[in-house]
């Protein structure tokens, strides 16, 4: 333990980023503390990958059970499917108490000390908390803030956190409205709409861009749009701004042209779920005190080895990792920026590569992706000079996928002509969420699909969709 200090790390904040900082600065090591304001393991555990996970195993389930032809397909009949919403929600709600109850434990065990209440910096190397038998003072050599995030909503909406909620209520399950508009198409959004649309609940999803599920690749996007969206009982409403949202029975929405703000029409549904984005939970953290502002999103500037900015210049001893930096808003970034900080304080110097970390949302079939999506490697290759390749691989030609009567589905490989370097890869289809491990590793040691294409899969296995689009990249397929 460094000498002066009651601790050699001190972090706010016991998130899946927080916890991933601890656990590592343990094996390095550190005396460590972590404070904690609310639940621990954070929104991942209790509001978010963890019970939405939960449902979408239930409901996936419901809905396979309720697809007759699909299990005809494989000489199945089931008279009838059943379930009981409340028992689905338990299942979400024991396992967060199951997650976090194994999270606390990890880290006491460990040795880490856990102090409850709110934590601020208060000066260079010392955090002040707010417990509830009173204010407490803690100096560390280092501090690791790893607050998280909090929903979105936008101005016009009001939440009522019963007619009208964020995903922090729908992961409750608490209603299964009959006619529920979700407003926002991106990770929460798709989830959601996953849940209702299986547990038998009518669905309008509202999306102000001109494209639903904006932030994935184009041709991922319109495939997810025909498998995920179109057969299901899901109506959407592209370009259009959810303008103002009245909780109530009905819940009113007023929808306007997301370019004019001018009304185009009201919607009375029996619920409203906002999936409009996060934002950083960074307010009161005593950060001038040692003279930090937040970006103008409430962020907190870092360099890729997590170390706190200040005007471009690192300010000593002080770190951010996770959603409160706003890098990339995803359990497992946050705790590898955890891992990575705790190495930079080590004095051992690492950097988060972004480029390698995949991200999967979980719908029925999944999506997956890693790197550049095929529009943003273009762009890269006119800025550098080189061309981009693209190789695609069915699902409707994969064994494994067939056997199982799930062939809907495509990978897609994203690479460098010259050097045949991989920069993205996008999967949607049966398992994509494990699948894209592979490539994500590929990605991070910088592989190229000349090397990747030669690898042996095993057959007959879903991973070999991935192996014929490297195969077809090098046109050896
Ligand atoms: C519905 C939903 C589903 C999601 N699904 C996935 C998924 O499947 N996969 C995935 O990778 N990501 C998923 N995410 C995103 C993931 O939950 C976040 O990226 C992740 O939780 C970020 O971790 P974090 O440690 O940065 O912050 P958080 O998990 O938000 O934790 C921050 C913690 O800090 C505490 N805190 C804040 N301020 C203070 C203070 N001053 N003093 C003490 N404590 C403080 C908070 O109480 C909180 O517990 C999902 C998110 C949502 C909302
Ligand atoms: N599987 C996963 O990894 C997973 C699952 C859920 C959430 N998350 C994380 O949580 C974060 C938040 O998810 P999210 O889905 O809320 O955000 P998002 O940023 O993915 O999508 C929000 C969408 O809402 C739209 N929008 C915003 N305001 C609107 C309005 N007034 N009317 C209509 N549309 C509007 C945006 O254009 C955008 O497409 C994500 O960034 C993600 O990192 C991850």
């Amino acid at each position: 333990m460094t000498e002066g200090f009651d601790y050699d790390l001190v972090i706010i904040g016991a998130g899946v980023g927080g916890h991933g900082a601890a656990l590592h600065a343990v094996s390095c090591g550190l005396k460590t503390a972590i404070v904690e304001a609310a639940d621990m393991g954070g929104t991942c555990v209790n509001r978010g990958c963890i019970p939405s996970k939960a449902l979408l195993a239930a409901s996936g389930r419901v809905r396979e059970l309720h697809n007759a032809h699909h299990l005809k397909s494989l000489g199945i009949q089931v008279s009838g499917v059943e379930f009981n919403k409340e028992a689905i929600a338990s299942h979400a709600n024991n396992l967060v108490s199951k997650i976090r109850g194994d999270l606390t434990n990890s880290l006491q065990r460990l040795g880490v000390d856990i102090i409850r209440g709110r934590g601020k910096v208060a000066g260079q190397q010392k955090v002040s908390i707010t417990t509830e038998s009173g204010e407490k003072t803690v100096t560390g050599k280092d501090i690791i803030i790893s607050s998280g995030s909090i929903p979105w909503v936008p101005p016009g909406i009001e939440i009522d956190h019963k007619t009208v909620f964020t995903s922090d209520e729908g992961v409750k399950l608490e209603s299964l409205p009959p006619w529920i508009a979700i407003v926002g198409s991106g990770y929460i959004g798709l989830e959601f709409s996953d849940i209702y649309t299986a547990l038998g609940c009518e669905v309008t999803m509202i999306e102000a861009l001109d494209q639903l599920m904006p932030g994935f690749d184009r041709d991922i996007a319109t495939i997810a749009e025909r498998i995920l969206i179109k057969p299901r009982d899901i109506e959407t409403k592209v370009g259009i701004l959810a303008k103002s949202v009245t909780p109530g029975t009905p819940v009113v929405i007023e929808l306007a042209d997301a370019k004019t703000k001018e009304v185009v029409d009201v919607l009375e549904v029996d619920a409203c779920l906002v999936a409009t984005g996060r934002i950083p939970d960074t307010k009161d953290l005593g950060l001038e005190s040692v003279g930090v502002e937040t970006d103008r999103k409430g962020f907190i500037t870092v360099d890729d080895r997590m170390a706190v900015l200040s005007g471009g210049e690192v300010v000593p001893h002080l770190w951010a990792i996770g959603d409160a930096t706003g890098k990339m808003m995803l359990a497992h970034a946050a705790s590898a920026q955890g891992v990575v900080a705790v190495e930079n304080i080590c004095d051992r110097h690492r950097l988060v590569d972004y480029h390698s970390i995949p991200a999967a949302a979980f719908t029925h079939p999944e999506i997956s992706f890693v790197g550049y999506t095929e529009t943003a490697a273009k762009d890269l290759g006119k800025e550098q000079g080189f061309e981009v390749g693209v190789a695609k691989s069915y699902f409707k030609g994969n064994s494994k996928a067939i056997a199982e009567g799930e062939a809907d589905g495509m990978a897609k490989v994203v690479y460098r002509k010259d050097t045949g370097e991989v920069l993205g890869v996008h999967i949607i289809g049966m398992h994509a969420a494990d699948l894209i491990h592979e490539a994500a590793n590929a990605i991070a040691s910088r592989n190229t699909v000349n090397t990747l294409a030669y690898y042996v899969h095993a057959h007959p296995t879903l991973s070999e969709v991935l192996d014929e689009a490297y195969k077809r990249a090098v046109g050896s397929h």
